[in-house]
């Protein structure tokens, strides 16, 4: 991992606008090094709207070479209000231009061991790899609870080192039935973005940056092996912080 970089930001607007640029800039490094694509994974719950405000609002954003992931997904229909896939393509995917055929979704009609695996082999063919895929980017939530992606404090899952992609039955937050990349996929991308906002979130984010009794949370188990890692957090959820964090000047690049 090449540093971990805790940023704190006085807004959630000024956090996503940040955060727009640094995806903007990781797909243009992709591209410009001779990549025929950028890959980027998304996560669901509070980033969906950030997401969807502010890479439009970039204005000259090119996606047609990005290639979308999806680093945890519900198991419901589309048209159900807790699928990821559905909410990114009402406000995100109808606004860039991200052809239909680079986004990596799970098939919701099938049983959850078996869509898990027909990810695993989405994710397998588009990276021609039998190995681990490589994400460029990945970006990640975390609950109250410290979880991400569908990896839940004390479950099995975190033990896995096989798999790429697992299924989940047992979920703590609803739905139950999920799927979800596992650490090793997680820990393989080059770049790994938190985004954590609003005073909810302060002890967690305390525990899972600066250490606490227990066992490790899922978050805190996140540290890409060759990537980097930047957490982008508001000031009410840096408020219990004792560690060093940036406060980038407004317009700032990362
Ligand atoms: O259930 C989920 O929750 C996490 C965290 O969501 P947030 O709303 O607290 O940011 C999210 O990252 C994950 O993709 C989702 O399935």
């Amino acid at each position: 991992m090449s540093g971990r970089r805790v940023v704190v930001f006085p807004s959630v607007a000024e956090l996503g606008s940040s955060l727009a640029q640094l995806v903007s800039s990781r797909a243009e490094k992709a591209l410009s090094a001779g990549g025929s694509s950028f890959s980027l994974g998304l996560s669901g719950g509070s980033l969906v709207s950030i997401l969807s405000k502010e890479l439009p609002a970039l204005g000259n954003l090119d996606c047609s070479r990005w290639l979308i992931g999806f680093c945890d997904e519900r198991l419901v229909p589309f048209s159900d209000p807790e699928s990821t896939y559905g909410l990114y393509k009402n406000q995100l995917f109808e606004k860039i231009n991200i052809p239909e055929d680079r986004i990596l979704a799970i098939d919701p009609s099938l049983p959850v061991q078996e869509c898990a695996d027909d990810y695993a082999g989405k994710l397998s063919k588009a990276f021609s790899t039998e190995q681990i895929p490589v994400f460029d980017m990945l970006l990640l939530g975390m609950g109250p609870d410290g979880h991400t992606c569908s990896l839940f404090p004390d479950h099995p899952l975190l033990q896995e080192s096989q798999k790429t992609v697992a299924p989940i039955s047992d979920s703590p937050k609803p739905p139950p039935q999920r799927v979800t990349m596992t650490l090793p996929t997680v820990n393989a991308a080059r770049c790994v973005v938190f985004v954590s906002t609003g005073g909810s979130k302060a002890p967690v984010l305390k525990q899972v940056l600066e250490g606490g009794e227990g066992p490790a949370l899922p978050a805190a188990l996140v540290a890409p092996g060759q990537g980097e890692l930047f957490w982008l957090v508001d000031e009410p959820a840096a408020a219990s912080l004792t560690s060093q964090v940036e406060r980038p000047g407004p317009g700032a690049k990362l």
